[in-house]
């Protein structure tokens, strides 16, 4: 029996830590097939001996399923992911690609936001309360967080004013700089694995099993689009209008976002937030253009997963300094 006890013990400081990288890192150090087999071996051995079970083993933290204890859920309004355009010339394709569908005197007023690097993720709200808290996934379906997205600093658990009976908001998790570099600081002094970036802190953070660590993260969402909605009839046709009524009803929106009506304004929209790039106080990999007019983006639908609406540019990749 002592050897049994042994290997029990063993197990659960080998699933701990591979929990602990898994989690804290998003980097695990075991494929999930020898986690697994190594849970389901404790997992019988706490069955057959009921006596030498601990109350800390990792088997009780997630009521008895292995990794992949988040909850799945699907997106009933698919997460798009973005197409990207790397040169202006890329850019001008697509707003020509868009104009095409106008009539000829009409112009396209086009919603400029920054490209949040960061971990995109879904919040419904029902009645104006948060309710559940998705990852993106592989944007059909993800991971619930419900949990973990309620320790966000600024996600409101209650909207107020008169909102949609249900309601879904979709936006980026960061983490901001300052913030990340004092905790990575803190990581370092305590010998524990450091955060790559920022993105990786945002990810990691969110995916922890227990959400009482994320309380801990210093983590800040922006919406910057809508997922199902009931009662859309109340909400304006303009894609940057329907942030400020999220704004509005209390959702944190990033004060950088404008509306500009031809592409030079999207030229200068790019040049202007690269050059205040360094002065933001979380990443971005470039800015989003989005047709603001929410009938011509359901007009021009979207191919394969990005939408035909809107489209990314992204910055040059910024030199690494060493951290
Ligand atoms: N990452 C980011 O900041 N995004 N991502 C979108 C997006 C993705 C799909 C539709 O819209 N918009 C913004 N500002």
């Amino acid at each position: 029996n002592q050897s049994v006890h042994q290997r029990m013990q063993e197990l659960e400081q080998l699933l701990n830590r591979y929990n602990q990288e898994y989690y804290e890192n998003d980097e695990p150090s075991v494929p999930d097939a020898e986690y697994d087999r190594l849970f389901r071996e404790l997992k019988t051995l706490e069955t057959e001996h009921p006596d030498l079970k601990s109350a800390q083993s990792p088997t009780m933290k997630v009521g008895g399923k292995p990794l992949g204890q988040f909850r799945s859920v699907e997106h009933e309004v698919p997460m798009l992911s973005l197409d990207n355009a790397f040169s202006v010339d890329e850019f001008e394709a697509f707003s020509k690609r868009v104009e095409q569908r106008l009539d000829t005197n009409q112009t396209v007023t086009f919603c400029c936001e920054p490209k949040l690097d960061g971990a995109a993720v879904s919040l419904l709200y029902e009645n104006g309360l948060l309710v559940r808290g998705a990852t993106r996934g592989d944007g059909q379906s993800g991971e619930d967080i419900t949990e973990n997205v309620k320790t966000i600093r600024n996600v409101p658990l209650k909207l107020s004013g008169d909102v949609p009976e249900r309601l879904e908001v979709r936006g980026e998790v960061v983490m901001p700089l300052g913030a990340f570099e004092r905790f990575n600081e803190q990581a370092r002094q305590r010998e524990e694995k450091v955060f790559a970036n920022p993105r990786n802190a945002a990810a990691g953070s969110l995916r922890q099993l227990d959400s009482r660590i994320t309380a801990k993260r210093p983590l800040h969402f922006y919406a910057y689009s809508l997922g199902l909605i009931s009662e859309t009839t109340q909400l304006p046709d303009s894609h940057h209008q329907r942030l400020l009524q999220l704004k509005d009803w209390g959702l944190p929106v990033n004060i950088e976002i404008k509306t500009v009506d031809s592409v030079q304004g999207c030229d200068d929209y790019y040049e202007a937030i690269l050059a205040r790039r360094d002065t933001l106080n979380y990443d971005i990999d470039g800015v989003v253009f989005k047709v603001d007019s929410i009938r011509l983006q359901q007009d021009l639908g979207f191919v394969a997963r990005a939408p035909r609406w809107a489209i990314a540019r992204k910055f040059p990749a910024q030199e690494q300094l060493t951290t």
